[in-house]
């Protein structure tokens, strides 16, 4: 019976094992036996080979090795680099230093000069031993196999696997069994290249078609572009940069970036300029903004050109465009109006919030100007060139809030529209959306608004996909938080999140100093700024309360300027007490009410205008205890009626509330104030009032 003849293979490590026997069964296992062992796995025992291959001479010494029956003729085996994986070093460019890491000096060395006489020439080894420090830096590390001894320190790291049987090595296996003959070693060898052939064109295929869509994908950038690389050649090269510097990319790509580029300062920059930068280059042709970055890894220079003026074209229609849409910020800081510390620090702080990117809450009362310091926050920021929007929860029906705020998709419900919707904060993307009467919020939306800001991201109504966004949200509100919190009607997770920062704007009875400027500012908006204010009328609006703000005081100069004779605004042009807002105490002129009505019929309306307001209790109240006082010869004063106020009314009234009110009441008609002992008194109308009170409820 034939028996096949025995060749062992002996290794150090498990993996050169598996590849040495690997390669062994595929040239010559159809006509001997392999039998493989890896010395930091084997326990022991005879080795009954023929012939033994060892795959490293320090093996010989190795003491596990000792166990090998003497006769057995040893072959220290010749090896050559794992020619499957030399595609991964042709990819290497030209020149680039690489560490090249073996277990051994002697590995190493054999390692370098293998590669080089395989025809892997073209980059610069430098023979690396564990433990060692190169002398400068490499980035790329290549190592047949022994990933364990490469330096933490190294990117990138190309394992080409163990090295293989040099064919020198297998032959010599054979002879001692004179197979020699019987193999064709060539044929298989050939085989083995022919398949590799087959990869390789396969890749270059790809790579191909692979070139052909970068090529398409650079030329449909409106920029133009150019790549050299670390010799200074050009590498790509886009057909805008044809049309800006009116060269061929055939004349340009393959050349020397000096041979293209003929204006000195720009190839200065080009090629010397060594961190990101940009320069503005204008010749008779062209006006461009050349851009540059490096490559670092193969020392490769990127520089994009644009047209400044198809920039300023662009950014003026994205600009039309949001305008059209209402997503610009209107205004700056400086058309904030008022001298007051009150509005300059307010003005300061808004300035530093700006520097930010982080949410801001404002709180102020109704009409403070929230809108417009949300708006000037966005203005100074570095989102200003982004969309502003700004959503009022008041004004928005509940049932539209999320669909609005989140968009949707086609068909999440009924009326959805097709195509779905996009919502506002991704309209409001790299920009700042102002999200205004927040404490107006529903339970469902303040848990989605939450999200929105913890995780930076939303999800429209019906979609799965998630969406990041870029937004600033700024929040404003004139609720009281605090008790929102305590009553549970919002959630304090939520409002620690929005007051990130925080900005409080002053009431305008807090600066009325602003008064005038703020005047003189809504005169000027209105084109009337000729138009004198008698100091009598200014008097007066700085005993208001204001309690609309600027928006109240602006539309009580709009009134005014319409009323007035178009030369001087006179007291009389004041608007009546109709015209202020709830709870406000405002003068009224008595001939303005008139119009021809019954006393009673007067009386009538301004109980009814009282229950409007919530205000006929607190009124009555005052007159009530003022005629009651007068019966009683008591003085009447501000400090006592406060006092019967907080005992009787289940509130409690300032003495500056009084005053207020006791002055309306005056305006009215129903009390008179004296100087000095006559006090101030009830007069018949105010008697009349509370007599028809009592008869009409
Ligand atoms: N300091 C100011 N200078 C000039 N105009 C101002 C100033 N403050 C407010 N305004 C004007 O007053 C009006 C109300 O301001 P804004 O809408 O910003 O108030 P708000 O606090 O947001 O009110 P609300 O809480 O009711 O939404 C606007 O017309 C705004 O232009």
């Amino acid at each position: 019976m034939y028996s096949r003849k025995r060749v062992g293979v002996i290794t150090g490590t498990e993996m050169t094992r598996v590849a040495l026997s690997k390669q062994l069964e595929e040239t010559i296992g159809d006509i001997v036996q392999v039998d493989s062992y890896a010395l930091d796995e084997w326990t022991g025992g005879l080795i009954t080979a023929d012939v033994l291959i060892v795959s490293s001479e320090v093996l010989v010494e190795e003491p596990g090795f000792k166990v090998v029956s003497r006769d057995v003729p040893i072959i220290v085996a010749k090896r050559i680099i794992n020619y499957n994986f030399i595609d991964r070093l042709l990819s290497i460019p030209e020149g680039t230093d690489v560490l090249l890491v073996n277990d051994v000096k002697s590995t190493v060395y054999e390692s370098i000069s293998s590669l080089e006489k395989l025809g892997v020439d073209h980059l610069n080894y430098i023979p690396h031993l564990p433990g060692e420090t190169p002398i400068r830096p490499v980035t790329i590390a290549i190592t047949p196999g022994e990933i364990a001894y490469v330096p933490e320190w190294v990117e990138r790291v190309i394992d080409i696997g163990p090295r293989l049987l040099d064919l020198s090595t297998i032959l010599e296996a054979l002879r001692f069994f004179e197979l020699d003959h019987e193999v064709s070693l060539s044929e298989k060898y050939m085989k083995k290249i022919i398949q590799l052939s087959r990869e390789l064109i396969k890749t270059n295929q790809e790579t191909l078609l692979l070139n052909t869509h970068l090529k398409k994908v650079i030329d449909g950038v409106h920029d133009g572009i150019l790549a050299i690389n670390a010799q200074g050649v050009i590498t790509a090269f886009n057909e805008n940069l044809e049309s800006i510097l009116s060269i061929s990319r055939e004349t340009a790509i393959g050349r020397k970036i000096d041979d293209i580029i003929s204006d000195t300062n720009l190839l200065y920059f080009i090629i010397n300029g060594d961190i990101e930068d940009n320069m503005l280059v204008s010749t008779t042709h062209y006006e461009v903004v050349v851009n540059r970055f490096k490559i670092i890894t193969d020392h490769s220079i990127v520089c994009t050109f644009k047209d400044t003026k198809k920039t300023i074209e662009i950014e003026k229609k994205l600009k039309q465009k949001m305008v059209s849409q209402g997503y610009v910020a209107k205004y700056k800081l400086n058309d904030i109006i008022g001298e007051s510390t009150k509005i300059q620090e307010a003005k300061q702080i808004a300035n530093k919030l700006a520097k930010t990117n982080l949410t801001v809450l404002i709180e102020g009362e109704s009409g403070t100007g929230k809108e417009l310091f949300a708006s000037a926050i966005h203005s100074l920021s570095e989102r200003r060139v982004g969309p502003y929007l700004a959503v009022n929860f008041s004004a928005l029906p509940e049932d539209l809030v999320e669909a609005e705020l989140f968009g949707y998709e086609e068909g999440s419900f009924t009326g959805a529209k097709k195509g779905g919707k996009v919502g506002l904060f991704e309209q409001a993307n790299g920009g700042t959306i102002f999200l205004d009467e927040i404490g107006d919020i529903s339970p469902k939306i303040q848990a989605r608004l939450l999200r929105v800001l913890q995780e930076k991201e939303i999800m429209r109504i019906g979609g799965n996909k998630i969406i990041p966004i870029d937004v600033r949200i700024i929040a404003a509100t004139n609720c009281n938080f605090v008790e929102m919190i305590h009553n549970g009607k919002f959630r304090v997770d939520l409002y620690h999140r929005l007051k990130a920062l925080y900005l409080r704007l002053p009431p305008l009875r807090e600066r009325l100093e602003d008064l005038p400027y703020l005047i003189r500012h809504f005169m000027i908006m209105n084109g009337k700024e000729h138009i004198y204010i008698e100091d009598e009328v200014l008097l007066q609006l700085q005993s208001y309360s204001w309690n609309g703000n600027i928006r109240e005081l602006k539309n009580t100069i709009d009134y005014m300027l319409t009323v007035c004779d178009g030369t001087k605004i006179r007291l009389t042009d004041v608007p009546n007490h109709h015209f202020f807002e709830v709870d406000i105490v405002a003068p009224v002129q008595d001939s303005q009410r008139e119009y021809g009505q019954t006393k009673q019929e007067k009386l009538k309306e301004i109980l009814l205008d009282w229950d409007t307001n919530g205000e006929r209790t607190e009124y009555l109240f005052l007159l009530n205890e003022i005629y009651e006082l007068n019966q009683q010869k008591e003085l009447v004063g501000r400090k006592k009626l406060s006092q019967l106020a907080e005992a009787h009314l289940n509130y409690s009234l300032t003495e500056q509330q009084i005053r207020y009110r006791l002055q309306y009441l005056e305006e009215l008609g129903f009390i008179s104030k004296r100087k000095g002992r006559a006090g101030t008194k009830i007069t018949p109308e105010g008697r009349e009032l509370l007599i028809l009170d009592g008869e009409w409820t």
